[in-house]
């Protein structure tokens, strides 16, 4: 497996990928779009930080990647639709760098209070001017935190300390969340008329971009200060820029910036604004901790394990990990195996999840069953990572069914699909010992371990049957392995699942399927 590391990332964090044979990792930095299209092809896996653009050209010139890997949070420099589409997988290292971040906020905002950064200038320059330079303090003064995710929450909390008044905006924390972190929530109006200081930790995405603009700001309290330590343009640079010449706006600190690197931008030649080039995340702790995250989860992906940073796939906890780890295999078993045994287009898939398992979030087994159910028709080209949107495109209806209540089995996954107005279910278990089984098959119970080669021969149910099977199969030199028979009633139609030690050859198929009382042959490659 090859790793491309496209960005400076700490490399000693990187030492579980360093530590497997199997890895050759590769640093090559500050390349064009051209120069990482023309060897993306050769990668397994690509590592970034904020720098280098993963761009949809780069995605789809990169035949063999596997996963994308973010040393951090903010994954706005990836082209996530393309990755899900391609079924690569994006992690990040979305905890390691939190309170680098935090602790660079706090900074810039004492530095912005107090001028520091301006002072030091003056200093530089010989000169020593002690009243140019007076600051206000931040006690007493209200802080709107908008955006009380990991590092916003640590933001707030700190600035407590400093008996700042905190109140904070997310839409995504509730009133009983809002009181555990002991923080007045209020609405985004509310939050820009009452504040002194203003700080975003905010994802870059459609509303978050822009969302400090000229409107917005003139709902502020005139001298109010403004940080951005989160994303280039959730700030609407033009707007700080005419609001600080107007005097409306105090002062800015900003470390991150609209286009970066941000030489020439024009916010840096007001000495209202202090900036530094997007360090939020940039100590030796961070850059360890983010780098080892990210490591591990490239690792994992490209063992094909599940991940917990997954960005465009359900992330998945370790206590889940621990809970599906033996069911994703079944899963895509089952989804494999249906699928072979159904000859007409699929329109529907309902999978019925009965047992334990129902009280999980169980995306990833129905994206498993998905990649399983569709591999058969396009092979590699599709992953549990972009499974489902590949099922809509082809018109398949997912129908996921969860219920707790279980006799016999303590979990069971049963598929039914449907096409044409043929149906047909498959339902499989893990038992105790670990072991996967099919249990029924077309309403038919079983007790089979699914092997890679198996044969699904529905027939009359007479004597002599499994003789005359077994001996058209010898005849074609195929090695039976096991055998299995279920019937509903006795001269019926009955079922049998045969696994062979090979392929078989279609000659023998067709010598099966021209044989007397058997309705039909299926080979199932699993
Ligand atoms: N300057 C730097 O070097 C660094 C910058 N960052 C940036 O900081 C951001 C925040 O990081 P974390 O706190 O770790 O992420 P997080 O995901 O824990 O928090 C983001 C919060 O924003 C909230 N949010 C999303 N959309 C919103 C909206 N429209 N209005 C209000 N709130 C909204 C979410 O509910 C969430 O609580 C990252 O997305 C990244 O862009 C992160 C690390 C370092
Ligand atoms: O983690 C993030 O979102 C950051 O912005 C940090 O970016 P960096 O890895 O320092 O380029």
């Amino acid at each position: 497996m090859r790793v491309l590391v496209c960005d400076p990332i700490e490399q000693e964090g990187l030492e579980a990928l360093y530590e497997d044979p199997t890895m050759e990792i590769v640093h090559k930095y500050k390349s064009t779009e051209e120069e990482i299209i023309a060897i993306a092809p050769e990668y397994d896996a690509i590592l970034v930080r904020s720098a280098t653009k993963i761009t949809k050209a780069i995605i789809d010139s990169a035949t063999n990647l596997k996963v994308i890997g973010r040393a951090g949070v903010g994954v706005d420099n990836i082209d996530l639709d393309a990755a899900t589409l391609k079924g690569i997988v994006v992690v990040n290292a979305p905890d390691g760098n939190t309170i680098a971040a935090t602790e660079h906020t706090i900074g810039m905002m004492l530095a912005l209070a107090r001028n520091i950064p301006q002072a030091y200038f003056k200093l530089q320059e010989k000169v020593w001017d002690r009243k140019a330079f007076t600051g206000v303090e931040l006690r007493n003064k209200t802080l709107g935190v908008v955006g009380l995710g990991k590092i916003g929450r640590q933001v707030a909390q700190r600035a407590k300390a400093f008996q700042m008044n905190v109140v904070g905006y997310d839409p995504y924390v509730n009133k009983e969340r809002s009181v555990e972190l002991d923080i007045e929530v209020m609405d985004l109006k509310e939050l820009f008329a009452a504040s002194d200081f203003i700080t975003v930790h905010l994802p870059k995405t459609e509303e978050t971009m822009g969302m400090i603009n000229a409107e917005t700001i003139a709902m502020m309290k005139d001298g109010v200060r403004i940080l951005n330590c989160a994303r280039g343009g959730i700030i609407d640079e033009p707007a700080l820029y005419d609001a600080i010449k107007a005097g409306k706006v105090k002062g800015a600190a900003i470390d991150v910036f609209l286009k970066e690197p941000a030489i020439d931008n024009p916010l840096l030649e007001l000495p209202e604004v202090i900036a530094t080039p997007h360090l939020g995340a940039s100590t030796e702790e961070a850059q360890f901790s983010v780098a080892k995250d990210v490591a591990e989860e490239v690792l994992k992906v490209l063992k094909g394990e599940p991940v917990k940073n997954a960005v465009n796939i359900p992330s998945i906890s370790q206590e889940l990990i621990n809970e599906l780890g033996p069911y994703i295999g079944l899963s895509e078993t089952l989804g494999k195996f249906i699928a072979q045994i159904m000859d007409k287009p699929i329109e529907k898939i309902k999978i019925n999840y009965n047992g334990n398992l129902a009280k999980y979030d169980l995306t990833t087994l129905t994206n498993t069953i998905l990649k399983g159910l569709l591999r058969p028709v396009l092979a590699d080209s599709v992953n549990y990572v972009n499974a489902p949107i590949v099922a809509k495109n082809r018109g398949i209806k997912v129908e996921e069914i969860k219920t707790e209540s279980l006799k016999n089995y303590a979990n069971l996954i049963t598929l039914e699909v449907e096409g044409s107005g043929v149906v047909h279910n498959l339902a499989g278990t893990i038992f105790s010992n670990g072991e996967a089984k099919l249990v029924q098959l077309d309403n038919y119970s079983m007790d089979t371990t699914p092997t890679k080669h198996m044969l699904i021969v529905p027939h009359n149910d007479k004597p002599g049957m499994i003789g005359h099977i077994g001996n058209i199969l010898g005849k074609y030199d195929v090695n039976v392995a096991g055998m299995q028979v279920g019937r509903k009633e006795i001269g019926g139609v009955a079922i049998m699942i045969i696994s062979i030690d090979h392929s078989v050859p279609t000659e023998a198929l067709e010598a099966m399927c021209t044989a007397e009382g058997i309705f039909d042959v299926r080979y199932v490659c699993l």
